[in-house]
């Protein structure tokens, strides 16, 4: 844990602030160049690594401010970046963050627009005054939870456990129309106090919609609880919605212990999975969120509670009211404000986006630098059907990035499940015979073997993982033209 992390909610406030007072996105570093906070386009790369050689890096190294409006000049303190090529800042400004001395943090503000660059131009000798007290603010915090700490008292910070990390709207990428329209009118709702329905499939982004929802609305600073309904136990699942009081059953805490809806007081509440909450539970489900209280199991006081209540489910509720699996009543109760996200297979214009999305955030996680995907690699995953939808694409991103040799990123780097549909796919349109997909499959598993780590090169091990013989596999290696 850095000294930035025990205080990542007063930063990410400070870093608000600043946006919104200058109009300029802003990213704040902790003393490993690890993003603790960003606004904008940065608030996807929180928790993720400034690239190696970037102008923030210099600043915790020397631990004096800068500021740079020509990043490509040769003579600018960004030619070391491993990401110059790709950066899309055309102005920014870096001021450092002590502790006693010690550089600890970096605050930086980044103009992307000609017409931010031209402010930042004239006005980034008169900012430097606020950002000196910015930097000395977030210095005195972190002093003041040292002090704590000395005296004994464990404060780890103001916030809630359960109060999460921001998601807002502008981080949900998507340019198909259905998709804008119901991230516009979760924005609409983002503010009222309805329940609200998530419909789709799984790894559509219900999750991510339902935390932007609670971030972007009034609740944004308190809890967001969430509870898969699917993957607790029917006997337990009651006791973790509603609590229990000590001693309710055996093995029970003597204290007892508060439910999800207890721990959500104030904040927002998320249901995953709704539609597979037990027809016993149901009842009590309605009651609750009806009359705005709850009643902990085995206890006999009743507790307001103020929650607002957002569920998803990707099953089709309307079938189970019909074979009388899930109660009308109930479900009349969630679907107040429904919104359904389509599957990626609906919407494949977006699918590129995607890719390009994941490929820079993998790339900078992982630190390969500048990547890029083969135009036909690109056309050929725009056709799969990604059955796990955007989480399934993410992870093939991942997969890729991790695998990727060079810049380029070819089919040679497909996870092995969408090597196998490549092959399907090709022979589909290019009417290429079996024979020559067979082969072009036999290749890539052995190019695949051959390339990864847990068999170092040990061949003896992937002839016998493969069930060839040694033999075999050196022919086939040199059929294939695979360096031996
Ligand atoms: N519109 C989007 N833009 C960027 N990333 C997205 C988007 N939608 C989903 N993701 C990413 O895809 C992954 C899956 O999303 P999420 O967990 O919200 O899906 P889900 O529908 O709740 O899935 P499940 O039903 O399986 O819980 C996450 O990593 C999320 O950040």
């Amino acid at each position: 844990m850095t000294e930035f992390s025990r205080i990542e909610k007063f930063i990410q406030s400070y870093a608000d602030n600043i946006s919104k007072v200058l109009g300029l996105d802003v990213t704040i570093l902790d003393e490993q160049g690890i993003r603790v906070s960003g606004t904008g386009y940065y608030s996807d790369l929180i928790g993720l690594p400034a690239p190696e050689g970037s102008f923030f890096r210099m600043i915790l190294q020397t631990g004096q401010p800068g500021m740079i409006f020509d990043m490509k000049k040769n003579d600018s303190q960004c030619m070391n970046c491993k990401f110059l090529q790709q950066c899309r800042e055309l102005a920014t400004i870096g001021f450092p963050v002590h502790k006693r001395e010690k550089t600890v943090g970096v605050i930086g503000i980044i103009g992307f627009s000609p017409e931010q660059k031209e402010k930042m131009l004239h006005h980034s000798e008169k900012w430097m005054p606020f950002l000196q007290h910015t930097s000395s603010l977030i210095e005195h915090k972190l002093l003041e939870l040292d002090a704590e700490r000395e005296k004994g008292c464990n404060i780890q910070e103001e916030m809630p456990q359960a109060v999460v990390k921001p998601v807002y709207f502008a981080q949900l990428i998507g340019a198909d129309t259905g998709l804008r329209d119901v991230i516009a009118k979760a924005k609409k709702v983002a503010g009222s106090i309805s329940t609200v329905l998530l419909r789709g499939e799984s790894g559509t982004g219900k999750e991510l919609l339902a935390k932007a929802i609670h971030s972007e609305g009034p609740r944004s600073r308190q809890p967001f609880v969430a509870i898969n309904c699917a993957a607790i136990p029917e006997t337990l699942l009651e006791s973790e919605l509603f609590g229990y009081e000590g001693g309710a059953f055996t093995g029970s805490r003597r204290e007892g212990k508060p439910g999800k809806f207890e721990l959500a007081h104030k904040g927002t509440i998320f249901l995953d999975e709704v539609g597979d909450i037990p027809l016993s539970l149901q009842p009590k489900l309605l009651r609750v969120l009806q009359e705005k209280t709850v009643e902990r199991v085995g206890g006999v006081k009743t507790l307001e509670i103020d929650v607002r209540v957002i569920a998803a489910t990707h099953k089709d509720l309307e079938s189970m009211v019909k074979e009388g699996t899930f109660r009308e009543d109930l479900y009349y109760r969630l679907n107040v404000i429904p919104l359904r996200l389509k599957p990626l297979r609906e919407r494949r214009e977006d699918i590129p986006l995607y890719l390009q999305h994941f490929l820079h955030r993998y790339g900078t996680l992982l630190q390969k630098g500048r990547l890029e995907l083969d135009a036909s690699l690109v056309h050929r995953l725009a056709a799969y059907d990604w059955p796990g939808n955007i989480r399934q694409l993410e992870n093939a991103v991942e997969y890729m990035v991790n695998m990727a040799d060079g810049s380029l990123i070819d089919h040679e780097s497909l996870p092995e499940y969408l090597l196998a549909e490549e092959a399907t796919g090709r022979a589909d349109e290019a009417g290429a015979g079996l024979e020559q997909l067979l082969a072009d499959y036999e290749r890539s598993v052995l190019k695949k073997y051959l390339a990864s780590s847990a068999y170092r090169q040990d061949k003896a091990a992937i002839a016998s993982e493969l069930q060839i013989s040694l033999s075999t596999l050196y022919r086939k290696m040199e059929k294939y033209n695979l360096d031996i």
